[in-house]
């Protein structure tokens, strides 16, 4: 399994995302402040894997810390969380994983718990959504990939992949599992500038699965769906808002209005976390905006003119409307996704 991020004695360790695909090197980071670090610089991204490794940031925090009581350690879990909190602020998953640890932290601190049993029940919760978020992307993985067609060629952009998350996918957990159910599926995977997620980590995780994968410019699904080449699109999220409007990947928007044009099935994988039913549309979703240097370099050399205009922002919005269906580990949601969202919420409560 691809080793996205794990807890070791020393603290977490990573696989360098910024390396891939033609360097295999790791980080670890010791303290909450370097895993905060490694979030902002996209050592580790995507959105499920954002959250789990802000959680093991508070279990890293905890077991540093020198307070004798969990409410000595109050001020210093606040700060903690609030650091976290600054990485990244488009992927709700962060944010989840956070309110569950304040949660934890606050029932064990109304108990008057010793730090020792606020450190063991912190890094247990966090080894906790570890395993729950693989076991989500399997799950959502095998509802999504029975939508998948018997053959031909699957559009994704970005990579929500084993990288995104703690394992498997959520977008490429659906192509997995359809490969697995015997489909003969080729991946068309857009390069997604200007970070290339798509070619450099998903094409990195689909070609040592052994899936047929084409790397395409962000500018030729177009043509490519003209031509009658792609059958699905499926796609990650790092936020869904409760009426179904969905944060994703910069160039999302557009390969959804290309798939309505074409009549192509357009699904969108998540997991629950990715759900923020206290946001209620897209247009509320903030959006992050990056450096610009990611734009004006590539490979550390400047593409772009000094003076010239500069916009990178890493997210955009794509409304409901476009979307086939949302896949997730709970199941299959259909539109109106204001009503199947707020159905599926409280079935599970
Ligand atoms: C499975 S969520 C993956 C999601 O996160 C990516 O963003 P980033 O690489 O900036 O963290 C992208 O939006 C993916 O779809």
């Amino acid at each position: 399994m691809i080793p996205t991020l794990s807890w070791t004695p020393e603290g977490v360790r990573f696989i360098d995302q910024t390396r891939l695909p033609l360097e295999e090197s790791y980080v670890v980071a010791t303290t909450y402040e370097q895993v905060a670090d490694v979030i902002v610089t996209m050592v580790v991204r995507g959105a499920p894997a954002i959250g789990v490794s802000a959680a093991y940031g508070v279990a890293l925090g905890a077991q540093h810390s020198e307070s004798e009581s969990a409410e000595r350690f109050a001020p210093e879990f606040d700060k903690i969380c609030a650091r976290l909190a600054g990485t990244r602020p488009t992927a709700v998953n962060l944010f989840w994983a956070i309110d569950r640890m304040k949660k934890l932290f606050a029932d064990l601190r109304s108990k008057g718990a010793s730090m020792a049993e606020v450190k063991e029940r912190i890094l247990a919760e966090a080894h906790a959504m570890y395993d729950e978020d693989i076991a989500a992307c399997k799950t959502m993985g095998a509802f999504g990939g029975a939508l998948l067609p018997d053959e031909g060629g699957v559009l994704t952009h970005c990579n929500a992949g084993a990288l995104a998350t703690c394992g498997y996918g959520t977008a490429l957990g659906v192509i997995r599992s359809a490969v697995e159910q015997g489909k003969q599926i080729h991946v068309y995977a857009d390069e997604t500038r200007p970070f290339l997620q798509g070619a450099r980590l998903t094409a990195w995780e689909l070609t040592a699965d052994g899936i047929p994968t084409t790397v395409i410019c962000d500018n030729m699904a177009a043509s490519l769906m003209r031509a009658g080449k792609i059958k699905a699109v499926v796609v990650g999220a790092d936020r869904i808002a409760a009426n179904g409007d969905f944060a994703n990947k910069i160039g999302t928007y557009n390969v959804a209005i290309l798939a309505k044009e074409h009549g192509i099935p357009f699904y969108c994988a998540a997991p629950w976390s990715t759900i923020d039913m206290e946001t209620s549309t897209g247009d509320a979703i903030p959006i992050e905006e990056r450096n610009q240097v990611e734009v004006t370099h590539h490979g550390g050399k400047q593409l772009t003119p000094h003076g010239v205009g500069i916009c990178n922002p890493a997210f955009d919005v794509t409304p409901a409307k476009y979307v086939s269906a949302i896949i997730t580990e709970r199941g299959v949601l259909r539109a109106p996704y204001a009503e199947s969202l707020r159905e599926m919420e409280m079935a599970a409560q």
